[in-house]
């Protein structure tokens, strides 16, 4: 059932539902119901709409862990069916796994990506970059949050965080202060999605908490799977006083880049705006003649630290992005051939 009422539109709104999945949806449609996913289970799904919470399983062969929680999907109300997702605005995915070539949906459809760091030593530009890489990557606008304000002159960090590009938000609080929830409502209200990320210790559960208006630990949630009983911490949608949902995304320690290239040029735009000027196409900006890159570092355009660290992580994505290519190649081979493979994963 398509919204009757203007009250259900309105929670749909307030879901996060907006034109780009609306548009999605076809006269066939009609008698689907448009839910949002909360938690992502072995065998079923809890997804969220406009009437309320609901628990739906997918056709046979399809495997859970093709949704992600912030994922829309149509669903039969009566059969607790769910009859299929809808396109993404977003997609945050653990980087590939480099011995199976798999990736683990971390979150869909993120309007903004807080990345926490703290004024401290945990502050480093290069991570930042790696993040803000991911980021843009995914379709996520990200935003720095630099926590332990209270803790030591912020300035500095400030600076350094705001240098990394002109439309990037920089806030810098106090996660433990009394305004977290006011100084990040920008991001937070009706219908916006949002997730934290960032080192262990610089505060994203006390920015949760903060966020939510609620008080827990970490909740780590003893789940089965293939590998046998283990300790995870389920992801799951929250609501935001403000409005918005926040999407708990354990599982983004891993922050290897791989197939992030667009994310990379993305985050380092004064250097991604100049290589197609450079005389070959292939150009590594590393000293070769004709590079436009080079010559805007050696008129003092832009800074060659920067330039050192994007060449750096485009090198990473590049090498990474190759090896999970040979080893899906590998795995396609040992499948044709019928043979096991010879060497099982971790
Ligand atoms: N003074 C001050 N303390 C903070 C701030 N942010 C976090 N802390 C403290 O730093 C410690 C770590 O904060 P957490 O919120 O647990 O950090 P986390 O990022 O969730 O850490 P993991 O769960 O390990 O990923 C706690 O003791 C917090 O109270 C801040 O802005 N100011
Ligand atoms: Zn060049």
């Amino acid at each position: 059932m398509n919204p009757t009422t203007d009250a259900q539109a309105d929670a749909l709104t307030h879901l996060g539902w907006s034109a780009f999945e609306r548009d999605q949806m076809s006269s066939d449609d009609a008698a689907l119901t448009p839910a949002r996913i909360s938690t992502v289970n072995r065998r079923n799904v809890g997804a969220l709409t406009a009437t309320g919470p609901l628990t739906l399983v997918a056709d046979p062969g399809i495997t859970t862990a093709s949704f992600a929680v912030g994922d829309w999907v149509l669903c039969d109300t009566a059969s607790a069916h769910l009859v299929r997702r809808l396109d993404r605005r977003s997609l945050l995915q653990r980087g590939a796994e480099f011995h199976s070539g798999q990736r683990q949906l971390i979150a869909a459809n993120l309007d903004t990506l807080f990345v926490v760091t703290s004024c401290n030593a945990d502050f480093n530009v290069a991570r930042l970059e790696r993040y803000l890489a991911l980021a843009h990557d995914a379709g996520i606008l990200p935003a720095i949050v630099l926590t332990k304000a209270d803790q030591s002159d912020a300035a500095d960090y400030i600076a350094q965080a705001r240098a990394l590009g002109p439309d990037l938000p920089v806030i810098a609080l106090n996660a433990k202060g009394p305004d977290v929830a006011a100084l990040l409502a920008p991001w937070c209200g009706p219908g916006q999605t949002v997730a934290l990320v960032g080192s262990s210790g610089v505060g994203k559960t006390t920015l949760a908490n903060a966020l939510t208006g609620r008080n827990d630990d970490t909740q780590a949630i003893r789940e089965d799977d293939a590998r046998g009983r283990h300790t995870t911490t389920k992801r799951s949608l929250h609501a935001l006083p403000t409005g918005g949902w926040l999407i708990d995304t354990p599982g983004m320690r891993g922050l290897a880049v791989a197939d992030v290239t667009a994310g990379i040029d993305a985050t380092f735009p004064e250097i991604s705006a100049l290589t197609g000027a450079c005389r070959f196409r292939d150009c590594l900006h590393g000293g070769e003649p004709g590079c436009a890159v080079q010559a805007a570092v050696d008129a003092g355009d832009i800074d060659p630290e920067r330039l050192r660290r994007y060449r750096k992580l485009r090198a990473e994505d590049a090498q990474s992005t190759e090896s999970i290519a040979a080893t899906m190649a590998r795995k396609q081979r040992t499948a044709k051939s019928g043979k096991p493979p010879a060497r099982r994963g971790r």
